[in-house]
């Protein structure tokens, strides 16, 4: 069985972390949405632009909506790929591209630890969505998020960068072989540079950065700090202009490094 586009995804992230250029994912929760056809009006506009992933996701997901948001978000994509951002082995869909097949290595709940991992993997399997091996770590400067609450872990604190390295060296020795720090969705403080850095110090693999990111300064931080992704939904859903903002800002970063 060969999973979706040879590994498309995955091409893309290793790619960026590979030549120093910038990605943006934008981060859709179905449990925000008024339908699930919103979007076919808002963002028809994405399918033209530098937009690099779209991901799709939510902690909780009150309502059965996951597939058609799913359905909805690749009429509007054209080329983007579509990547599921799970909250819980419930978040499937055949029509994604891809998984972000994530444990939380910075918590001790075994059920987002392997629970839920066991649970999605025959079913993404039977999909043949591409598998992207990801180590999740949330990282928080105090507030309790929706992901803290719901999975009821501890995140590493925000202070303590060698504790983040820790986790992340760890994932790398499991095999992992992508990197995700989030601060939750709506974080007042996100990811801090510090952490960010000493991450990449040992780990030589794409790194994800999401939580809280809604000014293009603490996007700036992130970007250069090391992070190879951004991640954004609460920002976007506040101000949908916010992501054209920061698309226009990638490219500025990416301009020096467009070689081809
Ligand atoms: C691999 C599979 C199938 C499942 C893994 C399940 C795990 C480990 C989940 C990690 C913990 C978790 C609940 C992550 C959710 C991440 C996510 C998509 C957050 C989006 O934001 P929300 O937390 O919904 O933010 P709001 O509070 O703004 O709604
Ligand atoms: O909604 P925001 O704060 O942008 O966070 C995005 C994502 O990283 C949350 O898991
Ligand atoms: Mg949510």
């Amino acid at each position: 069985m060969t999973p979706k586009s040879n590994k498309r995804v995955g091409k893309i992230l290793n790619d960026f972390h590979r030549s120093g250029r910038k990605g943006l994912a934008w981060l859709v929760d179905p449990d925000k949405l008024k339908n699930s056809v919103f979007f076919e009006d808002e963002f028809t506009w994405i399918k033209d632009s530098q937009l690099d992933l779209i991901f799709v996701g939510g902690s909780q997901l009150n309502r059965d909506n996951f597939r058609e948001v799913v359905i909805s978000l690749k009429k509007i994509a054209g080329e983007i790929p579509v990547v599921i951002f799970p909250g819980s082995q419930m978040q499937l869909a055949e029509e994604a591209d891809a998984i972000l097949f994530i444990s939380l290595i910075s918590g001790r709940n075994p059920e987002y630890l392997i629970g839920h991992q066991v649970l999605a993997a025959p079913i993404v399997k039977k999909m043949k969505l591409e598998v992207l091996p990801t180590a999740y770590m949330l990282v928080n400067g105090g507030e309790i998020t929706s992901v803290q609450y719901i999975s009821q872990t501890t995140p590493l604190p925000n202070s303590k960068p060698n504790l983040a390295k820790a986790t992340a060296l760890a994932g790398l020795y499991l095999g992992m072989k992508y990197f995700f720090l989030d601060a939750g969705s709506g974080a007042k403080s996100p990811v801090c540079a510090e952490v960010i850095r000493s991450v990449k110090e040992d780990i030589n693999n794409p790194i994800i950065v999401g939580g809280g990111l809604d000014s293009l300064e603490k996007v700036k931080i992130a970007f250069e700090s090391g992070a190879d992704l951004l991640v954004i939904g609460n920002a976007i859903e506040k101000d949908p202009s916010f992501l054209a903002e920061v698309l226009n800002f990638k490219e500025l970063l990416n301009l020096p490094l467009n070689v081809n």
